[in-house]
């Protein structure tokens, strides 16, 4: 489902709602949040407004579980690292329990730290399904998602939760969920924003499926919802 506003602000804030709503429907059905934020530039804005009033002092935040959708294997000081960046917008000033915080280790090898996270999930999740209440993601340019980038190994991954993926381009490994894990989440919101947008979502959504290309087009929730905040720019080409 699209949900289109005039400016990122609007669409910053109608997802504020939604993440908050998720949290209380989840808090109250199970009596907790799990949620796993993204990085990238496009949620910064939603992160900041969930750090203030009202957000901040009427999503049940003790009750929140905050996990990562993919990481950047750097530490955590890097300005590259998705977790600082998170924690200096948002979890530095909401009140969720630091040992309910659970960010991917840039300190360790990649395929260490993918095991690692998968065994952090299992724990999380031990005697009920394996499934985020909300996962929340960005979309490049290239059509990637996460950490799945076009053409890499991971995006044949089928049993694992959690993976490392070197990109040659970047000279970089990155940790992300895989999009099987992904697609099992009760809720599913991309957040993207601006004009250099419309063409990969408009393939995404509207054009062949061609997944190695395109990751994005991956994700397909098996049972949850699927929802689109996007600013008037992003969405041109799909309205
Ligand atoms: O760590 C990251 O960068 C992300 O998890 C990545 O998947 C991001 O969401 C997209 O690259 C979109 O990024 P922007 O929002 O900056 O366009």
């Amino acid at each position: 489902m699209f949900h289109i506003y005039s400016t990122s602000e609007q669409a910053s804030q109608a997802l504020a709602s939604y993440f908050a709503e998720a949290a209380k429907e989840a808090v109250q059905t199970q009596g907790r949040f799990t949620v796993a934020l993204t990085g990238g530039s496009s949620p910064k804005q939603l992160y900041q407004i969930l750090a203030n009033s009202p957000y901040r002092d009427s999503i049940p935040w003790n009750k929140t579980f905050v996990f990562w959708g993919d990481e950047r294997s750097v530490p955590f000081n890097d300005s590259r690292n998705n977790a600082k960046m998170t924690f200096e917008a948002l979890l530095n000033h909401v009140p969720v329990p630091k040992d309910q915080i659970y960010p991917m280790s840039g300190e360790i090898p990649a395929d260490e730290s993918a095991r690692q996270y998968e065994g952090i999930l299992q724990k999380h999740f031990a005697g009920q399904p394996p499934q985020f209440d909300l996962i929340l993601l960005g979309l490049g340019e290239n059509g990637h998602t996460a950490s799945l980038f076009p053409y890499t190994p991971v995006l044949e991954e089928k049993e694992r939760w959690v993976k490392e993926v070197y990109l040659t381009d970047q000279q970089m490994y990155r940790i992300t969920l895989t999009a099987p894990f992904i697609n099992q989440a009760k809720k599913i919101a991309f957040i993207l924003f601006g004009s250099s947008k419309a063409q990969v979502l408009y393939d995404v959504v509207k054009g062949k499926y061609q997944p190695d290309f395109l990751p994005a087009q991956l994700i397909k929730p098996s049972s949850g919802k699927l929802h689109w905040f996007i600013d008037e720019a992003a969405a041109h080409l799909v309205k």
